[in-house]
């Protein structure tokens, strides 16, 4: 009877991945973030259920192979989370998560998709489940190089940045990373997914901010020639591009980190 109960209370056996797991508490975060958001702050996208939305999003996933993750598997969720970004205010970003953050932090107007609900429930974690249960794998899930790219985690990611660029209307703006040589790079998702799902009709200005860090030499990082290339990609589809080299409100933000930087010291 003792090796019975043993083998029944066995935790369940999930694959091992070469992935950190799912973030522990994992449901109670997003449940608490969903409230949150909804209840504190953006009380004006009115009410929304938490515990439907909560239980769409692990539906998503649990039960399911990590390694066959698709849209349509999100598509509950999405349903349940439909959000209106005004015209003009969509914020995209690429290889600048942290400044990205102190901006909009600074421009509560605009919106990342961090400042979405469903951005601002998924941001920074890890979830995956497993088709032999209905547990979340908690000692390991998919990476993406390592075990597969169709994982929940990055299929999500594709899948909500699809709609926030598709939802985008007016003036898009985009940080991007002046200090790296690919400052845009056509296999990130800012690349791959956002620049072809801003649609033309409803969008006709895609403006590039593109930031130094602040102790590289400051180069004309507008005429690099990965630019050229978002350019070149933007206007096959009808849509304007700019660029604009240390965007100053940008570079003030840098400067409150580094004030001693010479770049810093020029009359405010
Ligand atoms: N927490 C967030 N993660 C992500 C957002 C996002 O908005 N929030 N993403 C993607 N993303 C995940 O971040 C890394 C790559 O970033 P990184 O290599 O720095 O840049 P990406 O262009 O791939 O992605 C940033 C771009 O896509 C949305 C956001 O609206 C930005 O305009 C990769 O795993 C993506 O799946």
């Amino acid at each position: 009877v003792v090796v019975g109960i043993l083998m029944w209370h066995q935790p369940p056996k999930h694959k091992e991945w070469k992935g950190a797991g799912t973030t522990a508490h994992f449901y109670e975060i997003i449940l608490g973030r969903c409230y949150t958001y909804t209840q504190i702050v953006r009380p004006e996208l009115g009410h929304k259920d938490c515990s439907k939305i909560g239980k769409a999003f692990t539906n998503a996933f649990l039960s399911k192979d990590p390694c066959s993750s698709t849209e349509q598997d999100y598509q509950p969720l999405m349903e349940l989370t439909n959000q209106t970004v005004p015209c003009n205010k969509t914020l995209l970003w690429s290889k600048t998560r942290d400044l990205v953050h102190d901006y909009a932090w600074v421009q509560p107007d605009l919106f990342t998709l961090e400042d979405t609900l469903l951005g601002y429930m998924a941001d920074g974690l890890t979830w995956c489940g497993d088709p032999g249960s209905n547990e979340m794998n908690y000692q390991s899930c998919p990476d993406w190089r390592k075990d597969c790219s169709n994982n929940s985690v990055s299929i999500f990611w594709n899948t909500v940045s699809k709609r926030f660029a598709g939802d985008a209307c007016g003036v898009v703006h985009v940080l991007l990373n002046g200090s790296i040589r690919n400052t845009f790079d056509e296999k990130s998702t800012f690349g791959r997914v956002e620049v072809f799902n801003l649609h033309p009709e409803k969008v006709h200005m895609l403006q590039a901010w593109v930031v130094q860090d602040i102790r590289t030499i400051s180069s004309n990082s507008c005429s690099n020639s990965s630019i050229k290339d978002l350019e070149a990609i933007l206007s096959k589809r009808n849509i304007t591009f700019t660029c604009q080299d240390n965007y100053r409100p940008i570079r003030l933000l840098q400067c409150v980190k580094d004030p001693e930087h010479s770049s810093c010291r020029s009359e405010i």
